[in-house]
């Protein structure tokens, strides 16, 4: 449906650049002004702590993050039908106790772990790290994830981070080069101290190349992601050079997992059938009829006390899989 709209309106060329959904994407990005702001003093203030923080509390600023981000996937204007879906209030940190209960798999260490083992120390000097970040909505979730990311490399876990969005409006919310760039510029110019510093930073590690944006057709191709090693070879090559991939969003995960039917006991590593070119993690608020990796007799319990948890958009994971260690 997407691509049928997007190619009605590219039969003429003047309006190729036309987004549809741009107006209900900038508002939420404007209507999610206090919680952005709140994210970025709290990013600002970590900056400050982090040359005299140890490993274990740069572990847990990384949990927090991760939380975040995934928390941030609530605000996608597909599932509300292009209705306003934007972040309430000024305290997403503030809002991760409550939500600590509807976190049904948290294997944020596991992301903590793959990526101090690839900064790895020879003779002080560190490994180049490489993040991958395969985006889902524009928005107040796109700011949580650039946060996310330049935590990574303001802690010395990450020396580069590759985004990855669409090369034409999707889904509604989804990010496109344009949603990015615009986020970024916004960011920048805003009238506040510390988001404006969040969005100079990130302006320039585009400018170094340690921050980079792509696009590939192969995000908006039907495919579910075990066959990206034959349709898409030359994308999966260069992901399987990344040390961590992060998938945002529930409709990553329905590609991640094939959309199947899977009883919710099943190993992740079994549902991606044979797709993990690199450690992978999916950050993603439940919202279709799929999830995999609960304990046995879970998936039946949370049926039985709340028939709608699969599709309410309440609950959440942070799903892991290595290529090396099965979950
Ligand atoms: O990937 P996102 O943004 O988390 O969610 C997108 C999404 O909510 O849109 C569809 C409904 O239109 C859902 O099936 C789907 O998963």
């Amino acid at each position: 449906m997407y691509r049928r709209i997007q190619e009605a309106l590219w039969q003429n060329p003047p309006v190729c650049e036309f987004d549809v959904f741009w107006e209900s994407k900038t508002q939420s990005f404007l209507d999610s002004a206090p919680a952005i702001t709140a994210l970025c003093s709290h990013q600002g203030e970590l900056r400050g702590r982090l040359p005299q923080s140890s490993d274990s509390q740069r572990m847990e600023y990384l949990l927090k993050l991760l939380q975040v981000s995934l928390w941030g996937n609530k605000c996608d204007l597909s599932i509300s039908a292009g209705q306003e879906n934007s972040q309430k209030g000024s305290g997403p940190l503030d809002s991760l106790d409550s939500l600590r209960p509807f976190l049904l798999l948290d294997h944020s260490k596991q992301v903590w772990s793959v990526l101090t083992a690839a900064r790895g120390s020879c003779q002080g000097q560190r490994s180049p790290v490489r993040v991958d970040v395969v985006l889902d909505n524009a928005g107040f979730e796109l700011v949580t994830d650039l946060i996310l990311a330049d935590f990574l490399l303001a802690a010395g876990l990450a020396t580069e981070v590759r985004f990855h969005g669409k090369s034409f409006p999707w889904f509604v919310s989804d990010v496109t080069a344009r949603d990015f760039h615009w986020t970024i510029a916004q960011t920048s110019a805003a009238n506040h101290q510390w988001m404006s510093a969040c969005g100079v930073q990130w302006k320039r590690y585009l400018k170094e190349g340690a921050w980079s944006y792509h696009d590939h057709a192969f995000w908006t191709l039907p495919h579910e992601y075990s066959d990206m090693a034959g349709s898409a070879p030359e994308l999966h090559a260069s992901l399987s050079s990344s040390h961590l991939l992060l998938f945002k969003g529930d409709l990553n995960y329905r590609k991640l997992v094939g959309d199947r039917d899977w009883p919710h006991a099943t190993p992740f590593h079994l549902a991606l059938r044979g797709f993990c070119p690199a450690p992978l993690a999916s950050l993603r608020t439940l919202k279709a009829n799929v999830q995999v990796g609960l304990g046995a007799g879970r998936g039946e319990e949370l049926t039985a006390d709340t028939p709608t948890w699969m599709t309410s958009g309440s609950y959440g994971v942070i799903q892991f899989c290595s290529p090396e260690r099965e979950q």
